[in-house]
């Protein structure tokens, strides 16, 4: 069942385990890419870091490998860690080396936070170029814009929720979740080290044509329950979308969501 957000659903499917779940967000991936490649040339995906990455390896399937232009895909992140892009905790590492590097995406259509400020652990100034970069290629045509507002608007974004209910690296109780005026905005003390981050705001991110937060296991199941009683001190409890709002769950996530929700 759907629950209500505003005039806007939040649409959730619950899977037996990670590997049907891993499967349908293959899916789900692939068609949105076939559709956006076949009505506008680009494919613009965001993703976020955590456990989301191993589950997108079923993308590396021949199946899919075989059919899907690549070509036309753009990578953005909706967060990224201020750390050296090869250290250990950078959300582009993990993405790169765990998918990646494995298919055929043009190197230029991977948009990974400036590398200076990454190295130098510049919060401030790679927010900054990060909207930069994003503002060049609405320019370009190659990103959407929202309706009038100007807003950038990605085709899909696959995002992940912490155990405290945090999507991206907005987290309960801290200002940026209220951010409206900027695309891209920074914290120096999150929560969930490593500390320095930057983030999409919320209005970037419910701008999104197709947003599908993937959420498994049981550390997840209270924040999950808290999220469609429509509590809104989590941050992930404020995620729409321009078109569809998606939860992919497994059993243990969705284990504590009350009757009727
Ligand atoms: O720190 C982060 O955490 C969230 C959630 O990660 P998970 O490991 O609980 O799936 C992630 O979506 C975000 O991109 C990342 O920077």
């Amino acid at each position: 069942m759907a629950s209500v957000l505003g005039e806007k659903e939040r649409k959730k499917i619950v899977f037996p385990s990670k590997n049907e779940l891993s499967e349908a967000m293959a899916k789900y991936t692939a068609n949105l890419s076939a559709k956006f490649c076949k009505e506008r040339g680009y494919f613009t995906l965001v993703l976020s870091g955590g456990d989301l990455i191993s589950w997108l390896s079923e993308l590396l399937k021949p199946v899919y490998q075989e059919s899907i232009e690549w070509s036309k895909w753009h990578i953005f992140w909706v967060d990224e860690r201020v750390v050296p892009l090869d250290h250990k905790d950078s959300n582009y590492k993990l993405a790169f080396d765990g998918f990646l590097s494995k298919v055929p995406i043009p190197i230029a259509n991977i948009y990974a936070i400036d590398q200076d400020c990454a190295a130098l652990g510049d919060a401030k100034g790679a927010a900054l170029l990060y909207e930069k970069c994003i503002k060049r290629l609405v320019n370009r045509n190659i990103i959407r814009t929202y309706k009038s507002s100007g807003f950038p608007q990605f085709d899909l974004q696959l995002l992940g929720m912490g155990p405290d209910g945090h999507m991206a690296s907005l987290f309960p109780g801290h200002y940026q979740i209220k951010e409206k005026a900027n695309l891209v905005t920074y914290i120096t003390d999150s929560p969930k080290p490593p500390p320095k981050r930057i983030t999409f705001t919320l209005p970037v991110i419910n701008c999104t044509s197709y947003n599908l937060m993937a959420v498994c296991d049981e550390a997840q199941a209270d924040a999950v329950a808290k999220v469609f009683e429509d509590n809104f001190d989590l941050p992930s409890t404020w995620l729409t979308a321009d078109v569809e709002a998606i939860w992919f769950l497994d059993q243990a996530a969705a284990s504590k969501i009350p009757k009727g929700h």
